[in-house]
């Protein structure tokens, strides 16, 4: 099997099951995973698709540009450039993006402090963060309309230890070293932005961290 074909089923894959957990309504979301590293070219998943569904025509070969690599009649995702800043950016070798309820409450109730900060969760260790005291902060950016705009914005936020960016009422966009990794820091992200919502409504007043005190 051909690298290429051995990354569209891992793809595949993932975008199964995410779509299991319905996180691809309304055609919203997209996946990308790299094939090549330099030159940079990755698997992305054609826009405008209904993710539920398996076809042939899911995903197609772009480069470190996001354009085609073989002709084609597909249209690479409309967010590929945000996939491009993250194979820019950082080391990751897949990028998931999924617009969930929970990930745009969370965006739009931190947007003004521009992060969101996590503590006290067993899940942080889904990060590779294993001190007791360890915590994870998603920076989140302005859901510029101009893709290219929102694109450089996103890597703009993007330090070092960033696994994920919340785009105010969008989405988010996460990766890791593989599709894996990816995945696991996705549903830990789901997992953690759901608690959080739980809790606030839960206990008003309850803050998971003195950095997240500023709305309460
Ligand atoms: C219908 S959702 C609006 C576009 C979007 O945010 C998204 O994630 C899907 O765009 P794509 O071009 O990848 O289908
Ligand atoms: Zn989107």
């Amino acid at each position: 099997m051909s690298v290429v074909a051995r990354k569209w089923q891992e793809l595949a894959e993932i975008k199964d099951e995410l779509a299991g957990r319905d996180w691809f309504p309304g055609t919203s979301g997209n996946l990308s995973i790299k094939v090549n590293d330099d030159p940079l070219q990755f698997l992305v998943s054609a826009s405008g698709k209904d993710k539920r569904k398996r076809t042939m025509e899911d995903f197609l070969l772009v480069d470190g540009e996001g354009r085609a690599v073989e002709d084609t009649g597909l249209k690479a995702s409309a967010e590929t450039c945000i996939h491009l800043e993250v194979y820019r950016n950082t080391t990751a070798g897949c990028c998931l993006h999924v617009h969930t309820v929970d990930n745009n409450v969370v965006s739009e109730l931190y947007a003004e402090q521009g992060f969101v900060t996590f503590r006290n969760q067993e899940l942080i260790k889904a990060f590779g963060i294993w001190e007791e005291d360890g915590e994870i902060t998603v920076p989140i950016v302005e859901n510029f309309a101009d893709l290219p705009t929102l694109a450089k914005e996103v890597a703009r936020v993007i330090e070092t230890n960033t696994k994920a960016v919340l785009i105010r009422n969008h989405g988010v966009t996460v990766w890791g070293k593989d599709g894996f990794e990816a995945k696991k820091h996705l549903e830990a992200l789901e997992f953690l932005f759901s608690y959080h919502l739980k809790m606030l409504m839960l206990q008003p007043r309850w803050t998971a961290s003195p950095a997240t005190a500023a709305h309460a």
